[in-house]
């Protein structure tokens, strides 16, 4: 029987102590708020705003939501972030990713100033991630060092194996159980021997983002598999990049999708915020 980590769970337990917080902080005079930017309507990307303005309603923080036209340009966008950056009722900015094609990702990012960063995604962040100093962490991989140390995992000397490189997951997810002191490997579309390599791995993660792509071949026995992948098939069903069903039974520990790293993702980022608004009132 293996453990499967709950993170519908692990999450609202994260919120109820974060909802505590902020209750104390209100008392104390200090507000918690978050604003959330969308362009377009991508109906994925609906849903998780919606999620981040249900969590920060549950919560206790402020939530402001800018819905912009698809054909916003840069440069308006520009100019809201920085009217935010500047509004010290602001305490965090989230500008909802992907933004349509003709927008210039990369200079939205840096046009966030690093004290709103709750997604981590500032290369001062990931700078600072890097070298130790403070600064905040990508919410996907922070939740998932949460899941591992809420169910009792440690990661102390354990071989850790990322399947993925992006910005976003797989990069923070490797510095984050270095930290922890892993060791770690971080595979992607050019590693030989996929397989053999993740055979070894005492916790692997997978971010790959192809359904069901890992299966029981890919796991040693009692191994510890976090399963990142979101996908949605046409009849609206969740599944992740493991096949749960062929892998479960051969792990000590497995994340299901959904209720496994995504609702971790949104609690990650309401900690973020009350990170942001103790910063910024130099608590
Ligand atoms: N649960 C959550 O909260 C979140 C879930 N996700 C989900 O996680 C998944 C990954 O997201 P993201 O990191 O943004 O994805 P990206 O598409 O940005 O990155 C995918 C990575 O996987 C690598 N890769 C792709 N195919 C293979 C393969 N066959 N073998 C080995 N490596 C491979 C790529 O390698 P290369 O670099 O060589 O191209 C790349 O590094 C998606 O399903 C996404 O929906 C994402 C964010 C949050
Ligand atoms: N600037 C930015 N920051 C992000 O953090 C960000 C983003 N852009 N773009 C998209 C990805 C994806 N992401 C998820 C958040 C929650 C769930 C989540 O709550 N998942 C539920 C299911 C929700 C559902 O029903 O779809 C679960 O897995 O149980 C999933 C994925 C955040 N992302």
């Amino acid at each position: 029987m293996s453990l499967r980590i709950d993170g519908k769970k692990i999450s609202s337990d994260i919120k109820e102590e974060l909802k505590e917080q902020v209750k104390q902080l209100k008392e104390e005079g200090v507000s918690v708020c978050l604003a959330v930017i969308q362009v377009g309507n991508d109906p994925a990307s609906s849903v998780y705003v919606n999620n981040k303005k249900k969590a920060c309603a549950y919560i206790g923080i402020e939530s402001q939501a800018y819905e912009l036209p698809e054909e916003t340009t840069q440069e308006e966008l520009l100019a809201l972030i920085d009217r935010l950056n500047k509004d010290d009722h602001v305490n965090g900015i989230l500008v909802q990713l992907p933004v349509p094609a003709h927008m210039d990702e990369k200079e939205i990012i840096q046009a966030i100033s690093p004290a709103k960063d709750v997604d981590g995604f500032h290369p001062q962040s990931v700078g600072a991630l890097s070298t130790g100093e403070p600064g905040f962490v990508s919410c996907t991989p922070a939740g998932i060092i949460q899941l591992l140390k809420r169910s009792g995992i440690s990661i102390d000397g354990k071989d850790c194996v990322v399947v993925g490189r992006s910005n976003i997951v797989g990069k923070p997810m490797a510095m984050l159980l270095l930290r922890e002191n892993g060791t770690v490997t971080i595979c992607h579309s050019h590693t030989k021997n996929l397989k053999e390599v993740c055979q070894r791995a005492d916790i692997l993660v997978a971010a790959i983002g192809k359904p069901k792509f890992f299966d029981e071949s890919y796991v040693k026995d009692g191994a510890v598999v976090i399963d990142v992948g979101i996908h949605r098939n046409a009849e609206n069903k969740l599944c992740g990049d493991v096949d749960y069903d062929k892998v479960a039974d051969k792990v000590s520990a497995i994340t299901p999708v959904p209720g496994g790293v995504g609702p971790m993702t949104i609690a990650m980022l309401m900690n973020n915020c009350v990170e942001a608004a103790l910063r910024m009132n130099n608590r």
